[in-house]
């Protein structure tokens, strides 16, 4: 597979990392107009890095845009005559409907919309992906792209702007979350890199139990809590804090901005 990424920034160097961690591509163009700050990707032979995105284009077949929204209209009316039917364009960018690119390059070319997160470079994103009637017969390859860098669901395009809520805004709030019981540990007495190692580890343990168990969280909860014990006291005092309702909040808050931005 030959594919080109287009706007080679934080979500773009996360999805390169990953496709090239995971050996799924043959030749991977990564464009971005200054491309020094790429040069931890020149030790890769199937990398080439150009600020020139005519030219990888032309070369790949699968061209994944990651440029801010505002960039994307003229970057897309720029490269537009080289598009071809048998290029799967596949955009991560936020807000950005399947009409409003269909609009620039036609309906008659494989459109994917595709949300996924900077857990990418580690081969656990969570990616959701939709697709315009054409590109429908193309998100196999979308699928097998994404699958190479975690899991991805297809969703219908009007829940995209949830999935970024949940699966990309949320690596920050997870992240969040795993800072503030790291303070907590910390004022327990141990030292930060401690915290911060026992904090991460009991994170993933918690999100591995309920993947490979297929358990609902309160199930595992019950497993915890002893009676009287102080794990129940704990989590009282963090819902009478309002621990689920200011996530939920915040859950909401960030879709509300979302639907605010969507151009
Ligand atoms: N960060 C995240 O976790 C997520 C981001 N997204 C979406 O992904 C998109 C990218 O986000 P993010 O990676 O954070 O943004 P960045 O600003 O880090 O990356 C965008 C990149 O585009 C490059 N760029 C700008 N103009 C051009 C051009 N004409 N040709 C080629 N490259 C260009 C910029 O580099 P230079 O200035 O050198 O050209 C920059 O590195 C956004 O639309 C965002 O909404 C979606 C999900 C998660
Ligand atoms: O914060 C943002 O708006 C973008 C979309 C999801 C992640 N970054």
């Amino acid at each position: 597979m030959k594919v080109a990424i287009i706007g080679a920034g934080s979500l773009g160097q996360s999805i390169a990392k990953g496709l090239l961690k995971s050996k799924a591509v043959e030749t991977l163009y990564l464009t971005k107009r200054n491309i020094d700050s790429l040069n931890d990707f020149n030790v890769y032979n199937e990398v080439i890095l150009t600020s020139d995105n005519k030219k990888a284009v032309k070369n790949a077949d699968v061209l994944i845009f990651a440029v801010q929204p505002r960039h994307f209209d003229r970057i897309l009316e720029n490269i537009k005559p080289l598009i071809t039917e048998n290029h799967v364009i596949i955009s991560v960018i936020t807000g950005f409907s399947i009409d409003k690119i269909e609009a620039i390059v036609g309906h008659n070319k494989n459109i994917i919309r595709s949300m996924p997160n900077t857990a990418a470079s580690v081969g656990q994103s969570m990616t959701c992906i939709s697709a315009n009637t054409k590109g429908k017969e193309k998100v196999s390859i979308a699928k097998t792209i994404f699958n190479s860098l975690g899991t991805s669901l297809e969703i219908p395009e009007e829940q995209l702007q949830a999935a970024t809520v949940i699966c990309a805004s949320g690596i920050a709030f997870w992240m969040r979350l795993i800072r503030a019981t790291t303070q907590g540990a910390i004022q327990l007495g141990f030292e930060p890199d401690e915290a911060h190692k026992l904090a991460m580890q009991t994170c993933f343990g918690a999100a591995t139990l309920l993947k490979e168990s297929g358990k609902h969280p309160e199930a595992e909860i019950d497993r915890v809590t002893t009676p009287g014990g102080c794990t129940i006291e704990g989590l009282n005092e963090m819902e009478h804090q309002g621990l689920s309702s200011s996530l939920i909040k915040g859950i909401n808050a960030s879709f509300e901005k979302i639907n605010q931005i969507k151009k």
